[in-house]
């Protein structure tokens, strides 16, 4: 309760900039929808820090449980009551439902497509043989290579900020980084080449927000109206089919996924594709219907893909 004694919209974050970025134009939002929503009770919207292993532990996300690391704790959180919703990007949600949990709403999404971030204004097609590219995604490492096979890619971990120094250090030539987390942070001066998606396939829900709330609170709670209110349907159609796609190939093999879930009034097109580690070959398809069946479409073009090879993929050399 705050002083005047309306309820507190308690919204769990992570304590990255990013996260604090994203949870906080979330809170703003909410705020603003449920003072509009002509309920007498201005609520205040209380960010609350929760601190996961993922920040505490800085080795590679692979071997102390992938990005699932940082999304558990935040869950947690949600389900023990101390926060009534949380805020993630879309793309390190684990396709698995949680039990108790649904995805409140899906706000208006921002720039999908991944970036460049180089030295001297360079773009894809201009840095020098050789040059060296950071990215620690596999998917975005095959995409690279694809385009330029004569590029270095190197590994990397890190926040957003840290990935830039990289490059401003001159220890890189260049990082790739997604448009969505740079416009949050006010570092989109930083890009110096927008990849087209034809290009550059990004990860199922790049650029779209989860804010996830208890599922016994989705329809009944005081801030349900204004998590409505913050829903963008076409959005959420398109995250929905891009993760349907991820799951659905995800259980038939593990190489580097990427998809672009577009929405043109009440249809949805979606374009996928598997590839080798070394972007040398590639397992590419669209479909294209109706906006709600979003999740079937998703799973259409998932079982197109793995029929005409994309599991194959995972033994391809690195
Ligand atoms: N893996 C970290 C991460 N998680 C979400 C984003 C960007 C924000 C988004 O996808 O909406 C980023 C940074 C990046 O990939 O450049």
């Amino acid at each position: 309760m705050d002083p005047v004694g309306a309820p507190l919209l308690r919204l769990g974050t992570r304590g990255s900039a990013l996260a604090l970025a994203q949870s906080g134009m979330v809170a703003r939002q909410l705020a603003e929808l449920a003072a509009g929503s002509g309920d007498e009770r201005v609520p205040g919207v209380e960010l609350v820090r929760i601190k996961t292993e993922g920040d505490v532990n800085q080795g590679p996300l692979a071997q102390i449980g992938g990005t699932g690391v940082f999304v558990g704790a935040v869950r947690t959180a949600l389900a023990d009551g101390r926060v009534d919703v949380v805020v993630h990007s879309y793309k390190d949600l684990p396709t698995a439902p949680a039990d108790g949990i649904v995805v409140g709403a899906v706000p208006v999404r921002e720039d999908p497509a991944d970036v460049l971030c180089a030295r001297d204004g360079l773009t894809v097609a201009g840095l020098p043989t050789g040059a060296r590219v950071g990215t620690g995604s596999p998917r975005r490492s095959a995409q690279l290579r694809a385009l330029r096979p004569d590029v270095e890619v190197v590994p990397v971990r890190g926040n957003v900020d840290t990935r830039l120094r990289l490059v401003t250090d001159g220890h890189l030539d260049a990082v790739v980084l997604a448009a969505s987390g740079l416009a949050r942070l006010d570092r989109s001066a930083a890009i110096t080449e927008r990849l087209r998606p034809e290009d550059m396939l990004p990860a199922c829900g790049q650029g779209a927000l989860a804010v996830e709330c208890r599922t016994v609170d989705r329809q009944t709670a005081w801030y349900a109206g204004a998590l409505n209110a913050l829903d963008d349907p076409a959005t959420r159609a398109a995250a929905d089919a891009e993760r349907s796609l991820l799951a659905a190939v995800e259980a038939g093999c593990v190489a580097p996924v990427g998809a672009h879930a577009t929405v043109d009034g009440a249809t949805l097109r979606l374009t996928a594709a598997v590839f080798s580690a070394d972007g040398q070959e590639q397992v590419r398809g669209s479909v294209t219907g109706p906006l709600v069946d979003a999740v079937a479409l998703g799973v259409e073009l998932a079982e197109d893909l793995l029929t005409r090879g994309a599991g194959r993929l995972l033994a391809a050399p690195r």
